[in-house]
């Protein structure tokens, strides 16, 4: 019988050092998340490339693994788009927000509750974890009405559009969520929501998790998106921003199109209760990693101040 010694790997004492010294650095904030719900919005742009899709999965899964209670709310947007195309349904956003008939939102549904929801359980259980996928609909878990969209014109003038199927969460029942808190299984939510008639609505994936978040008193916010987090007017990253803060810039026009109901977002889940909530970019390996576990985080981080 022939016995093999592992390989040696190529990396010098020196890597091995510094692997160690960041394994030792992230033990206060495994201490500090401990036993805490940290909400993670992933994005249909951050979704978008397989190896970091597996890489996301895998930092579910190690936060589920240090005792913090992961929640992944995810969107879709460009995959709806897509599906929307092969079966020739037009689309229109108005103001980030996609206007959604009776066809929409049944593409809808199937989309963000069924291919793309189930993409997610897999990958997570794929890299060593237990997920269970839901949508708002499971144990009223998301209940909603009609969005009154409110738009300003030029004039100054606020009018309500009509955004057909569009939802505005009322009510989140944290008891579905809360049970899995004790178990090895991480919840993954698609943002489709229930009205009081049974009416599937069709919720933006953003305010989605915000309102989870707000309703768990989440200690972060993690919003993935595809830019390195609030830009200033130079495009330089703003590391963290207070409310106040956030008022200005979108006043001065520095935080403009899909980025102001992102910190919008972010500003109504801290004052619903949520510690601190962070615009990072999902593109970026091990991102969520890199967010909880070291000192200087990975984008904006938006608290009270
Ligand atoms: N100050 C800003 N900092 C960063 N991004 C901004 C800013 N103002 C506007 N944006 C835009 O907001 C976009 C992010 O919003 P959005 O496309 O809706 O994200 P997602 O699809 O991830 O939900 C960025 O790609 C950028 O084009
Ligand atoms: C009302 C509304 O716009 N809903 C979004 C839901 C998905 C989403 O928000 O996905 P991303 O996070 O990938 O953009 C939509 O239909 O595209």
């Amino acid at each position: 019988m022939t016995s093999k010694t592992p390989s040696t790997p190529s990396i010098s004492p020196r890597d091995w050092l510094s692997t160690a010294k960041v394994l030792s650095e992230a033990l206060p904030y495994m201490r500090r998340y401990a036993g805490r719900t940290v909400v993670v919005k992933y994005g249909g742009h951050a979704m978008g490339d397989e190896r970091l899709a597996a890489l996301f999965a895998a930092d579910m899964v190690l936060l589920k693994q240090v005792g913090i209670h992961p929640v992944v709310v995810h969107g879709g947007g460009p995959q709806i788009g897509e599906m929307l195309k092969k079966l020739q349904i037009q689309s229109e956003f108005i103001d980030g927000l996609r206007v959604t008939d009776k066809a929409t939102v049944e593409v809808v549904e199937m989309v963000l509750a069924g291919a793309i929801n189930k993409q997610i359980v897999s990958a997570i259980q794929a890299a060593g974890g237990q997920a269970v996928g839901l949508c708002g609909k499971d144990g009223n878990l998301i209940q909603a009405r009609k969005l009154e969209h409110r738009q300003k014109t030029d004039s100054n003038i606020e009018k309500v559009l009509d955004l057909g199927f569009v939802g505005e969460p009322m009510k989140v029942n944290t008891e579905v969520l809360r049970v899995f808190n004790d178990t090895k299984f991480i919840p993954v939510i698609a943002p489709v929501g229930i009205g009081e008639d049974g009416q599937t609505y069709n919720i933006n994936a953003d305010t989605a998790a915000g309102a989870i978040a707000g309703a768990l008193n989440a200690s972060r916010l993690l919003m993935l998106t595809d830019v390195s987090g609030v830009l200033d007017k130079d495009k330089k990253l703003i590391d963290e921003l207070t409310l106040a803060d956030v008022d200005r810039l979108i006043r001065e026009g520095t935080i403009s199109g899909g980025m102001i109901p992102k910190v919008e977002t972010c500003v109504q889940a801290v004052e619903g209760g949520v510690d601190a909530a962070v615009i990072l970019d999902g593109r970026g390996e091990h991102a969520v990693l890199l967010e909880i576990f070291t000192e200087h985080g990975a984008g904006t981080l938006i608290r009270r101040g």
